[in-house]
């Protein structure tokens, strides 16, 4: 990375918004050079905390590092995106991203959306990403009255019961044509799926892995093979 493509500001500082690999956005923060060369030479975010005027490696003292995947500059050379991999929490208050369950439009001040507009926006990859963040962030921190709570609490046979569940209401649904219910029990079918894979911890981007290397020659048990 070249350096003298940064502009810092008069305080020797740039924003650096950090996101994880899946997309989701999970803080920002700032750097300064020395910080920024830090981060490049280790390969773990380190920032410049604004309020101690100290370096600061992220996830010193908790364990919450950031693995560093790649770092970018924008247009203008005046902000960072940085794409980690966050083990554990991003936030210091114990949520997954400092964004996470603080909408600012979940709360009556609804942004304007045309019918249909949001899912269009967004891909499966991103709608998946975001509901397993969910998923995850209630795990780590429970909250009073969460269904998935609950599914974690009552463990890896509740779950695994629901999915049993859902996938039957999904056949009775496609047996009875409606397309509706269709939609509903596969969305609750979807759901508890990745209620599993958290239960294991395993992320969305394994999933998407296997299905792509089988999309690209990988192995998997192929039709044609049962045939001959
Ligand atoms: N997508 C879902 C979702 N789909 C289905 N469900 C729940 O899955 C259950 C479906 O089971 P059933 O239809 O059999 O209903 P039930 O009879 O109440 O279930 P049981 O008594 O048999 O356990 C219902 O309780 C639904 O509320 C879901 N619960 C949560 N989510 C997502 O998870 C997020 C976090 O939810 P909480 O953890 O509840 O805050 C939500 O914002 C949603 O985005």
């Amino acid at each position: 990375m070249d350096m003298n493509k940064v502009k810092f500001d008069q305080n020797g500082l740039v924003p650096a918004i950090v996101q994880e690999e899946n997309g989701q956005v999970l803080m920002l923060a700032y750097m300064n050079k020395e910080s920024l060369e830090k981060t490049i030479a280790t390969g773990f975010t380190c920032f410049f905390s604004r309020s101690r005027q100290s370096l600061w490696k992220k996830g010193e003292t908790s364990g919450n590092v950031q693995r560093v995947k790649e770092i970018s500059y924008d247009c203008d050379g005046d902000t960072l995106l940085v794409r980690v991999h966050q083990t554990g929490v991003a936030c210091h208050t114990g949520t997954y991203s400092c964004f996470s369950g603080r909408s600012l439009t979940d709360t009556g001040a609804k942004v304007a959306v045309l019918e249909g507009e949001a899912a269009a926006d967004r891909s499966l990859a991103e709608v998946l990403n975001d509901l397993y963040a969910v998923i995850k962030d209630r795990q780590l921190n429970p909250v009073k009255g969460s269904y998935t709570n609950y599914l974690f609490e009552k463990g890896q046979d509740k779950i695994l019961k629901k999915i049993g569940e859902e996938a039957a209401e999904t056949i009775i649904a496609s047996k009875n044509m409606d397309k509706e219910e269709i939609l509903y029990e596969m969305g609750d079918l979807w759901y508890h799926c990745l209620v599993l894979l958290a239960f294991h911890n395993i992320s969305p981007d394994e999933l998407f892995g296997e299905l792509l290397n089988r999309r690209n020659g990988g192995k998997y048990h192929r039709f044609e093979d049962k045939e001959n």
